[in-house]
């Protein structure tokens, strides 16, 4: 019913195995087989495409579903529907950012301070050049197809650039001056298709899935049991998301307690209830998490 159209590239292992975590495994003959199936009675084509070219795509209806980045969507100035923020990047789960940089020992501090004829050299010429104009700078623009980075500063004087970890940034020396766009993944639908009552209610189902295995990511469930008297104590240090799940264990004089919590802590969390009088504590792995 549905055709989607999944970010080849930096986005491509992240967005394959998340798909994976929310049950919507994406089968390929191998990484370089672009055309790819799912087995989900919502989805009947899958394509593996370039980011920059999806929101085009999804504008025209070629496809009724995709993911790819707010940054190409904003480049492209393409007419999509956003169905939310997808909370990953190529390496973290933060957003990535579209910044001007220049070197280290450059004497700009401010947009405002590049000189008239200054060279940016840069993936998003579109949305530089809106910035450069919202700025009043006059610049010459040259559009890079990768490795901008190394162009400051013998080809060009600054770049336009996606930061993500800033390694690339540290590495070659540069200096960020400004940003001009903070860009999460998303999952977008054509506008058309996305009005299809049929075709929204299954691009809703799909973004639960998806929204449920991001939310569900550094997760666990615990459980314990616990005798009476020391059933306050526990539920004092027991972190929740809303609040333990306490039952009466049968013929006893003890409950049981299970919780969802951070992962991180976890280390510190175990020990914790166990001297606070908890036992048979068990740490269980969760895939999802559905509001
Ligand atoms: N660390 C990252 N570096 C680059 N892009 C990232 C990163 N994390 C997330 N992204 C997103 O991935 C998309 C990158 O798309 P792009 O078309 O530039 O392909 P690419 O994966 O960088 O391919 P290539 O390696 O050929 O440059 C953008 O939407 C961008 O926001
Ligand atoms: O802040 P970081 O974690 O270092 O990530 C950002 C870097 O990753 C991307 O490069 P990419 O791998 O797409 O290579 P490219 O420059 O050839 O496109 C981006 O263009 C930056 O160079
Ligand atoms: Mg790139």
């Amino acid at each position: 019913m549905l055709s989607l159209v999944l970010p080849k590239g930096s986005l491509e292992k992240a967005t394959m195995q998340l798909f994976d975590a929310a049950d919507l495994t994406v089968r390929r003959a191998s990484d370089r087989d672009y055309r790819a199936s799912i087995d989900d009675p919502r989805i009947d084509r899958v394509r593996v495409l370039r980011p920059q070219e999806i929101p085009t795509y999804l504008e025209q209806g070629l496809f009724d579903l995709g993911i790819t980045g707010r940054d190409w969507i904003t480049e492209t100035d393409s007419d999509v529907v956003s169905l939310g923020e997808l909370q990953y990047s190529k390496a973290t789960s933060n957003p990535v950012r579209v910044i001007m940089a220049v070197p280290e020992d450059a004497p700009w501090q401010s947009v405002s301070d590049l000189p008239e004829g200054v060279r940016i050299s840069t993936e998003f010429p579109a949305m530089t050049k809106r910035f450069l104009d919202k700025h009043g700078v006059k610049a010459k623009v040259v559009p890079s197809y990768g490795a901008t980075e190394a162009k400051v500063p013998d080809i060009v004087d600054a770049i336009v650039d996606l930061t993500e970890t800033g390694s690339s940034l540290r590495k070659n020396g540069l200096r960020i001056l400004d940003t001009l766009l903070t860009s999460y993944t998303e999952l977008v639908a054509n506008r058309e298709a996305y009005e299809d009552a049929e075709k929204r209610a299954a691009m809703e189902d799909v973004s639960l899935l998806l929204q449920g295995a991001i939310r569900a990511r550094g997760n666990v469930l615990l459980k314990l049991n616990v005798a009476q008297a020391d059933l306050r104590k526990v539920l004092d240090i027991m972190p929740s998301m809303s609040s333990p799940t306490v039952t009466s264990l049968a013929g006893g004089d003890s409950s049981a307690v299970e919780s969802v919590v951070a992962k991180r802590g976890v280390n510190t969390l175990i020990p914790a209830l166990k001297a606070a009088g908890a036992h048979d504590i068990l740490e269980i792995p969760i895939s999802k998490i559905v509001d």
